[in-house]
Order: structure tokens, then C-alpha cells, then sequence
């Protein structure tokens, strides 16, 4: 696993707030079954990871364009074997994406089964949510990834929640989802998917309605954050609790001459009791 992404802080007048070396972004794989829940999971992180830049990448913008025959029979074809999808073009992409560059990629087409010509997405930033079926199939891809979560559910829900979506937004039948699930997705499942349950750093039960695993995933990639909201020192701590606090109140700048404006600052050394009463003040517990 690749180590946490390095931090930089800025301090001002009277709080701490962390600047963010344009660096190797941070990767959350979420691996699992179709309709496992793995793009609202990612959604989820997304949306409470509100002072990071954070991308989704979909694996499912990886599928290989198709060839005339195949559109002409696609309920022969098997979207659940990885050689469906572009994996060594996947594996580039998020090559590109650790060094911090900005990739754009056309999204997945589902009604049509083909890359979208419309629909384009950015992915960069400190973290990116990284998701699909076959993230940890190869052992080139799990290497990029810094942590892989597998969603885990079972196939009676993830098929009850794949005839919702792919009826309500892929433009699919009832009869066409059972049949495929049967021919291709179960089958693609148990021989490609499930076997990588064993990479995982984490199992997610129930998904994106496991709020208590949600939480602790959001802060994972990165040890300590500190924002400034509410002009309060907010810590979202990992394991280094108190050492991370300490720290971070360390890192307040005294401003040595408030009215002359000259920024003349300095660091102070703060014992040990004066960090507890601060930190006890600042984050009110
Ligand atoms: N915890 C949940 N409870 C109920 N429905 C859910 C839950 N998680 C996801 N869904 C729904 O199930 C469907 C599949 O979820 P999705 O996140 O697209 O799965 P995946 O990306 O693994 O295929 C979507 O319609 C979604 O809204
Ligand atoms: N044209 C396509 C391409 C893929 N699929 C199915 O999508 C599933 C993976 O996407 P999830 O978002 O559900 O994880 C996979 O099981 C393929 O069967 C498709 O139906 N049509």
C-alpha cells in the first residue's frame, strides 16, 4: 500500500489550515458485485469528504467499444468477463491520475452499450473513489490502489436493486436483466469477482447504508484534517489521537503583533495541559 499523501500547513491568525501539495491523489477502490451498492458507497464518501477534491472513476467507462455483430446480438455478449472491459487502458489511466494529472474519459452509455459521446468526466484530485466489478483483478491494478473496500451483499438484493436501476436507467427489460443475470452476471461473479473478496483491506456490509463503516472510511485518507469552518479546529483523527492533536495545536500560529500588521508570527511550544484546554475549547467537548 502506497503511504498517505504528505501535508502541508498554513498558518493563520488564528487556526490551522492544511495546503495541498499537488501530489499522488489518494485511491479508494470499492470493489463488488452489480448492484452492490459500490457507485452509492462511492457518492456517499463523496459527499461527506466536503474539504477534499475528490473524482469518482468508474470502471464501467473501461468496456471495449463494440463491433457491428456484437451490437447486433448483445444479449449474447458477456459484459461480466474482464476481457469485456479495456483493462490496460485502465491501468494507464490511473497510472496518469497518480502522477496528478487530470483525465477526462467519456462515461459509459448502458442503453446504448457503448462509451458515451456526450457525456465526459474529469477525474484528478486528493482522493479518488475508484469503482467496479474487476478493480482487483489484476495485480497491476491493485497496486494502484491504495485501499480496496468490497461491498458485500447478496445476490437475491443485487439483483432485486439491478431490475430497479436497469430498468429505470439503462433502458433494460425485466426479462433481458433475468436472463443476463443468469447467462452472464451470476457466472461472472462467482469465477471473476467474488475471488477478489480476499484483497480487500475492508468488507462493507450492506453497502452505502452502513453509515458506521462510511464514517470511518472518510477518514482514512488522511490522518489528521483540520478546517477552519466555524472559525474551530476541527481534528478528524486517525489512530494517533492525541498525537495528532498535539501536533495540531502546536501548529497554531500566535500572531506576536495583531495591530501593526507586519505578519511577524511565531510558533509557540505548548505544554502539554495548555494543548488539552485548547483543544478542549476549540473543538467544545
Ligand atoms: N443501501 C441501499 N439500499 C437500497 N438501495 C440501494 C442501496 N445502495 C444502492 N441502492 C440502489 O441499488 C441500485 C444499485 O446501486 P449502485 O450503487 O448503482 O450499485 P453498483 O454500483 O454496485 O452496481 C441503485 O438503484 C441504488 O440506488
Ligand atoms: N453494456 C453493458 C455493460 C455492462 N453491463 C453490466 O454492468 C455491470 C457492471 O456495472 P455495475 O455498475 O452494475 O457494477 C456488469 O455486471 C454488466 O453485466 C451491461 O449490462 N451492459
Amino acid at each position: 500500500m502506497s503511504s498517505l499523501p504528505t501535508r502541508k500547513y498554513i498558518f493563520t491568525e488564528d487556526f490551522v489550515q492544511e495546503e495541498k501539495v499537488p501530489e499522488s491523489p489518494y485511491i479508494i477502490g470499492v470493489c463488488g458485485g452489480s448492484g452492490s451498492g459500490k457507485t452509492s458507497v462511492c457518492r456517499e464518501i463523496i459527499k461527506q469528504l466536503t474539504n477534499k477534491r475528490v473524482s469518482l472513476l468508474s470502471q464501467d467507462w473501461f468496456y471495449k467499444k463494440l463491433k457491428e455483430k456484437d451490437l447486433e446480438n448483445v444479449s449474447e455478449y458477456d459484459w461480466d468477463h474482464p476481457d469485456a472491459l479495456d483493462l490496460d487502458l485502465l491501468v494507464e489511466t490511473l497510472q496518469k491520475i497518480k502522477k496528478g494529472a487530470a483525465v477526462t474519459c467519456p462515461k459509459y452509455d448502458f442503453c446504448n452499450n457503448q462509451p458515451s459521446t456526450t457525456e465526459y468526466a474529469t477525474v484528478e484530485g486528493d482522493v479518488i473513489l475508484f469503482e467496479g466489478i474487476h478493480i482487483f483483478h489484476t495485480e497491476e491494478l491493485r497496486d494502484l490502489i491504495d485501499i480496496k473496500v468490497f461491498v458485500d451483499v447478496d445476490n437475491d438484493i443485487r439483483l432485486g436493486r439491478r431490475i430497479l436501476r436497469d430498468t429505470k436507467e439503462r433502458g433494460r427489460n425485466v426479462e433481458s436483466i433475468i436472463n443476463q443475470y443468469f447467462k452472464f452476471v451470476k457466472p461472472g461473479y462467482d469465477n471473476f469477482v467474488a475471488p477478489t473478496r480476499k484483497y480487500a483491506d475492508i468488507i462493507l456490509l450492506r453497502g452505502s447504508s452502513n453509515k458506521i463503516a462510511i464514517n470511518l472510511l472518510i477518514n482514512i485518507p488522511g490522518e489528521m484534517e483540520i478546517s477552519n469552518q466555524n472559525k474551530q479546529v476541527f481534528c478528524y483523527i486517525g489512530n494517533k489521537t492525541l498525537e495528532s492533536v498535539i501536533f495540531a495545536l502546536q501548529m497554531i500560529k500566535i500572531n506576536e503583533n495583531n495591530n501593526n500588521n507586519n505578519n511577524k508570527s511565531s510558533l509557540i511550544n505548548l505544554n502539554y495541559m495548555k494543548i488539552k484546554e485548547l483543544f478542549c475549547q476549540r473543538s467544545h467537548i
